[in-house]
Order: structure tokens, then C-alpha cells, then sequence
């Protein structure tokens, strides 16, 4: 620890944007802070060129939200450090959230333009909360998503998550881990991540090994005299002619005393590699021996390696997940949606922008699944205001909010609110799942989605459509808003 003075005293109240704080300031000092607010997390287009994403981080940002409480020493660093009076410091001493947070569960599908987490309080405790409610969703979901993307690829082949040494610093391995296992993936080398989260930890070993020992034949050996599940790394210095021959001879040797799982590769050609070295393990009886295979692998040399019909049955994947490598952020945002007006009434809110597709949808929200009771699979999901409940009506109009010619009229169909209760008031309601429902809740989602929404390259785009209600709202705040700035600039 750097700090230990302050690590002992350290909270996450401070894990935030100073502008978060200094807007909290401003709402204090105007008498406007405890006014009820309603802020809305989404995110604006699919990650990785993905037809949906896999939401993760909910129980991070739940163990977040139910220790947090400014402690002595963050209240000092502010009164040092900024021109904050003291009443607004006590007033964050004595700061106990009452926040309603509703939120997807972990492990649902999700996608672009749509609230994945709801914030409702005083104002100033959600603008406090916006920064890490960010930082945990925006990275567990884009990696849940990219753990998806992976798991497809291998077509059912078991899948090692082997991050940890290239991930953006501790946080990032041991979350990283758990998003791969929601993911899809079926173990992690983080031992830390099996201890805290239950998830299956496995691993083979390094180069070290080889070296340390002078010869692949000794290290082998060695470990296989240590260890009953043995898979030998054997590509330290020639695969074909010396790593797999040292293998099978150990394996040969020790018989009945190992379970001889497999070898691992981890460079040259892939393809070519591997159809060599399951020859020379058939050849040699075992037939049932794995092949694992490591090295900078994505989903796209996934697919690559399985076109060739490379012969590997297990992958190991870090750094291109762990960093989700072609596409480092979400850009999960969150945006103010409705403010308590100066007669207690609660008021729309809206961000215009150029960009159509910055343009937020005013309203506290509900999102609907609606499915169709004959096919079983999602036709889309519904965006209504909170009052609203699709369950009363006999047809849905849906339509796409923004080319409102792609529509369609759906009967028969079952309709499921995503947005559930966590929060009331500060406290937790929400029973949380335990990480392997979660798990199989994401293979359970997958399986209500047709095939066009999930292929990996230029999937179909799923329908997020708005109510009408909430459409028309949408539309006649921009035009009141538009309005009004035009008479303020006629009067200028
Ligand atoms: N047959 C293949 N088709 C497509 N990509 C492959 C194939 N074989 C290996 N790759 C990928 O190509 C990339 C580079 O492989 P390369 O052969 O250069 O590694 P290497 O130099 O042998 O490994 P190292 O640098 O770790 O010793 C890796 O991401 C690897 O997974
Ligand atoms: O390739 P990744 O998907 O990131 O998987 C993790 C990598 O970590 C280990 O390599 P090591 O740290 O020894 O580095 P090197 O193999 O690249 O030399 C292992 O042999 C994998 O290659
Ligand atoms: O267990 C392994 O083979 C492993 C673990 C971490 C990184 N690379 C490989």
C-alpha cells in the first residue's frame, strides 16, 4: 500500500469526478439538492459491431452503492483541497443515500438506447454515484460482451480465461474474470477470482518450467511427480520433434499415477501445429488427450483457426479479452431524465444535439421483452414510460424511433419488464443470484434470440422502439425547447 494512513480510512465516496462533487455544491447551496431526480444509464451503439450486449456489474456497483458514506479522512482532503464552506463538508459527513436504483439483472441481454440502470433520489446523491456507476457497468458489460463473442466462436469447446497479466491493473483481472465466467467462459487462472467468486480456477504451466528444469523431459517429469492432472507446455523449443515426444514419453512413464490431460502451444502456425500434434498424440494412444492452444487469440482467429480445421480442443484467451482489444470502451452514459419542478411536479428532461443519436428520450422509463407466444423468441424490446404496462393491451405498435416506416403490429405476445427493483429508499430489496444462475441466465437469453441478432459479423439490428407516448413527449419537448430559444433569440 502506498498510503497507509489513509488506506485504512479510504472509502469510495471520492471514486468520482470532481465535477460530480462541485455540481453537488452548487444544488446545496441553492437548496435544490434534495430534490427528486431521475438519472438513466445507457449506452449508444452495440460494442464490437455485436448485435446485443451482455449486461454485467451489477453486483459491484451494489457493493459500492451499500458502502458508501464519505470517511473522515475524504472530508478533510475536500476541505484542504477545494473551496467548499464547512456546512456543505458536514453536510456530506452526515450524506446517508436514500437512492431507488432499478437496474437489469446481471446477465440479461441488452442493447443500444435502451436504460440498463435507473437512479431516483435527491439530486445531488445521483450525480455523486454517476462516475462508478459507470466505471463498473461500462467495463463489465463491454467484457461480459466480448466473453459472448468468444464463447460463440469455439463452438462449444471449453474456453480458459488467462487475462490477469495484461489486464488494466488488479480491479480489472478479478472482474474481468467473473464477466468472462457470466460470459461464457469456463474457468479463470485468477486463484483470487476462484476464492472471492466461486469460479472453477485451472491452469497448465510456463516456459519457466522447461527452463528452470534445463530439459522439457525433466520439467515434465517433475511435474507430473507433483501433480496428478498434468498438461505439458511443449512448444519452449521445437513442438513436433522434441515438446510432444517428452510429453508422451512422461505420460507413458507415470502411467495410472497422472491424469494426462493434454499439451498446450502457444506459437507458430495453429493450424498446422495442431494436426501434427494430434497425429502424434493418436499415434501414440492417446486419443483422449486435449489439445490446448494459447497465443493472442480473439474470436476472429478463433473462427480463422477452426476454417483450417486446426485440431484444438481447448482455448486459452487473455490479452485481446481482458483488454477487450478492438474496442477498449462501452461508452455507457448517464443522463438526467426528469427533475422534481419548483411546485413539486415532476419535469421531463432532455439533451438535444446535432448528433441524432446524442439526443436523449426524456421520462423515467420501463423496458419491455416482448416476445411472441408461438415462436418463443424476443420480437424487440419496448422503451414506455414507467406508467405505462404492455400487458393491458391486446396489439403492441412498435415502431423504430427514428425511421418510423419499420414498424410492425404484434398480437400474441408475453411482455416482461426489465428494469427491476434494487434499491428502495436506500435499502436493498433484491435478492442477488448467485454467479452460476447468472451464468445460465445469459445461455437461457441467448437462446430467446433469433440467430440474425447474434451472429458475430453484421447482425441484424434488434428493435429498440419507444411508446408512443413516450415518442410524442420526446418529440414535443425538442419542439418546446427549440421554441423557446428562438423567441430568447428574437428578443436578443
Ligand atoms: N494458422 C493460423 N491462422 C491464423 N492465425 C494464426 C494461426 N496460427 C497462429 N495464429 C495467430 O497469429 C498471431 C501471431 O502468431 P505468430 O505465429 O507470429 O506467433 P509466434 O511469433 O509464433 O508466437 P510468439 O511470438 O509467442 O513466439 C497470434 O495471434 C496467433 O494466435
Ligand atoms: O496470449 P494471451 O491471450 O495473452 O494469453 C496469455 C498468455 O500469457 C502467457 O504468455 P506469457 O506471459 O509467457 O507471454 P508470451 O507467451 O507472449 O511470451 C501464455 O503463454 C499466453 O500466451
Ligand atoms: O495456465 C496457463 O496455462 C496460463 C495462465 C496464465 C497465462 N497464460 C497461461
Amino acid at each position: 500500500m502506498f498510503y497507509p494512513e489513509l488506506d485504512k480510512d479510504d472509502s469510495l465516496a471520492l471514486h468520482t469526478d470532481l465535477y460530480e462533487i462541485n455540481m453537488m455544491y452548487t444544488y446545496f447551496k441553492k437548496g435544490i439538492a434534495d430534490r427528486n431526480a431521475v438519472f438513466e444509464a445507457f449506452y449508444r451503439t452495440e460494442p464490437f459491431g455485436n448485435g446485443y450486449a451482455v449486461y454485467a456489474g451489477l453486483e459491484h456497483v451494489i457493493k459500492y452503492l451499500q458502502n458508501l458514506k464519505f470517511s473522515e479522512s475524504d472530508l478533510e482532503y475536500l476541505k484542504e483541497n477545494e473551496n467548499y464552506d464547512d456546512d456543505f463538508i458536514e453536510y456530506l459527513r452526515n450524506l446517508k443515500l436514500k437512492l431507488t436504483i432499478r437496474s437489469m439483472k446481471e446477465g440479461e441481454l441488452v442493447f443500444a438506447k435502451e436504460p440498463l440502470l435507473q437512479v431516483e433520489g435527491p439530486l445531488a446523491q445521483c450525480q455523486l454515484v454517476e462516475t462508478a456507476i459507470l466505471n463498473i457497468i461500462n467495463f463489465q458489460t463491454l467484457l461480459a460482451t466480448k466473453a459472448a463473442r468468444i464463447k460463440l466462436a469455439v463452438q462449444g469447446d471449453a474456453l480458459m480465461e488467462f487475462g490477469s497479466r495484461r489486464a488494466q491493473e488488479t480491479d480489472a483481472a478479478l472482474w474481468g474474470a467473473r464477466a468472462a465466467y457470466i460470459g461464457g467462459f469456463d474457468s479463470t487462472s485468477n486463484v483470487r477470482a476462484g476464492k472471492l467468486f466461486g469460479i472453477p480456477v485451472s491452469g497448465t504451466h510456463a516456459h519457466a518450467l522447461v527452463e528452470a528444469f534445463g530439459s522439457e523431459y525433466d520439467a515434465f517429469k517433475a511435474y507430473a511427480e507433483t501433480h496428478k492432472n498434468c498438461v505439458f507446455l511443449v512448444d519452449t523449443y521445437d513442438t513436433v520433434r522434441s515438446g510432444v515426444p517428452n510429453a508422451i514419453k512422461v505420460a507413458d512413464e507415470m502411467g495410472d499415477k497422472i491424469n494426462f490431460l493434454g499439451v498446450r502451444i502457444d506459437s507458430g502456425d495453429m493450424a498446422y501445429i495442431s494436426k501434427q500434434v494430434r497425429k502424434e498424440l493418436d499415434d501414440a494412444g492417446y486419443t483422449d488427450a486435449k489439445i490446448f492452444a494459447s497465443n493472442d487469440l480473439d474470436e476472429t482467429t478463433i473462427t480463422n483457426l477452426k476454417m483450417q480445421g486446426a485440431k484444438i480442443d481447448v482455448w486459452g484467451i487473455g490479452t485481446k479479452y481482458i483488454t477487450a482489444y478492438d474496442q477498449p470502451a462501452l461508452g455507457a452514459v448517464y443522463k438526467l431524465v426528469a427533475i422534481e419542478d419548483d411546485f413539486h411536479v415532476m419535469r421531463d428532461t432532455l439533451k438535444i444535439s446535432s448528433n441524432a443519436i446524442k439526443v436523449s428520450t426524456p421520462g423515467k422509463k420501463q423496458v419491455w421483452r416482448i416476445s411472441a407466444n408461438t415462436a418463443k423468441k424476443n420480437e424487440g424490446d419496448w422503451v414506455s414510460r414507467d406508467t405505462e404496462d404492455p400487458r393491458k393491451f391486446d396489439a403492441l405498435f412498435m415502431f423504430h424511433p427514428q425511421y418510423d416506416y419499420i414498424n410492425k403490429v404484434v398480437t400474441d405476445y408475453t411482455a416482461i419488464p426489465l428494469l427491476h427493483d434494487i434499491f428502495k429508499d436506500g435499502k436493498l430489496v433484491y435478492k442477488q443470484p448467485k454467479l452460476d444462475e447468472i451464468k445460465q441466465f445469459v445461455a437461457d437469453n441467448l437462446d430467446g434470440l433469433w440467430d440474425e441478432y447474434k451472429r458475430s459479423l453484421n447482425p441484424q439490428e434488434y428493435p429498440v422502439d419507444l411508446s408512443q407516448d413516450l415518442y410524442e413527449s420526446k418529440m414535443n419537448l425538442i419542439q418546446d425547447i427549440r421554441r423557446k430559444i428562438r423567441e430568447r433569440s428574437i428578443g436578443r
